[in-house]
């Protein structure tokens, strides 16, 4: 990984607000998937989202980034209210997301794929960009540079041409990351980014979200159910059930939490780590 940060077109990456989730509910019909859910992601932290199948992680993700309305309640990024705004006006607000199952065209190129992430921020049009206005050229060659730096801070500097179909599933998991930097975020969301991926995949892709918060300052908000990862990374851990926050802080906090344990192993043992910081003696 280069230990170089990017910087170019879009300027600095780094940010100085906390990502602000205040008292979140979203109802679907008699459901309630988040029931007053609040969280303080601080900048330049990787802050993790747990919890047991179908207690509102996703749902969550899908509220912070506009896909679904909260029924009520709020979400900041600093002074700005995210909630309300439509997916792509709050990723221009400066939220990335890398999503669970890999997108992007399996048949255009690592380069392609991640310049995907830029299209927002190009001001040249469809039009100009096709009549090859030199000042379209001159901003597509500013993107596409960018582009490459991105790859490169990933590892894919050597890939940048290669079909991502042909990818193996950790590369490819690591260009959906990468279109998501593109997007030039201040607060990035990865939806379980280890899911499926094996032991070597898992410690090079907990190795690029810790130099993701060492080099580009950016806020990471993280949804993952692989604990050890977790345990081992983040900064500061959420747990929902049912929709509910039942615990919230650091690692160590949380895994010894008798509220943890129940919601995970429906047993209110207190003696018994709620989940595994991958530390315990054998
Ligand atoms: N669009 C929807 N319509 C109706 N119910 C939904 C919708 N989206 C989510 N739910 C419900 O909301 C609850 C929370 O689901 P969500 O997918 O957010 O959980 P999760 O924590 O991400 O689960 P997992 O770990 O299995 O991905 C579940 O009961 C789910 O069935």
């Amino acid at each position: 990984m280069s230990a170089v940060a990017p910087a170019g077109v879009a300027g600095s990456l780094a940010v100085a607000d906390p990502l602000v989730v205040e008292g979140v509910t979203v109802r679907f019909g008699a459901l309630a998937a988040l029931a007053d859910v609040s969280l303080r992601a601080e900048p330049g932290t990787v802050h993790a989202v747990i919890g047991p199948n179908g207690a509102g992680k996703s749902t969550l993700f899908n509220v912070i980034s506009g896909v679904y309305r909260a029924t009520s309640g709020r979400v900041l990024l600093g002074g700005t209210v995210l909630t309300g705004q439509r997916p792509h006006r709050v990723t221009a607000l400066g939220v990335g997301r890398a999503f669970q199952n890999l997108a992007g065209s399996p048949y255009e190129s690592v380069l392609d794929n991640i310049m995907i992430g830029r299209h927002h921020l190009m001001r040249t049009g469809f039009l100009s960009a096709g009549l090859r206005i030199p000042s379209a050229r001159h901003e597509e060659r500013l993107h596409r540079a960018r582009a490459r730096e991105i790859a490169e801070f990933l590892d894919l500097g050597e890939r940048l041409h290669v079909p991502i179909g042909i990818l193996p599933y950790g590369d490819r998991k690591r260009v959906e990351v990468a279109r998501a930097l593109a997007t030039e975020p201040r607060v990035l969301l990865l939806d379980e980014p280890v899911a499926g991926m094996n032991a070597v995949e898992t410690a090079q892709m907990t190795a690029t979200i810790r130099a993701i918060r060492a080099s580009l300052g950016i806020t990471v908000l993280l949804v993952e159910h692989d604990m050890t990862m977790v345990m081992s990374l983040a900064d500061r851990v959420t747990v929902l059930d049912f929709g509910r926050v039942v615990s919230d802080g650091t690692p160590a906090e949380v895994s010894r939490d008798p509220a943890v344990i129940r919601a995970y192993l429906g047993t209110g043992d207190e003696d018994t780590p709620a989940v595994s910081t991958g530390k315990e003696q054998p």
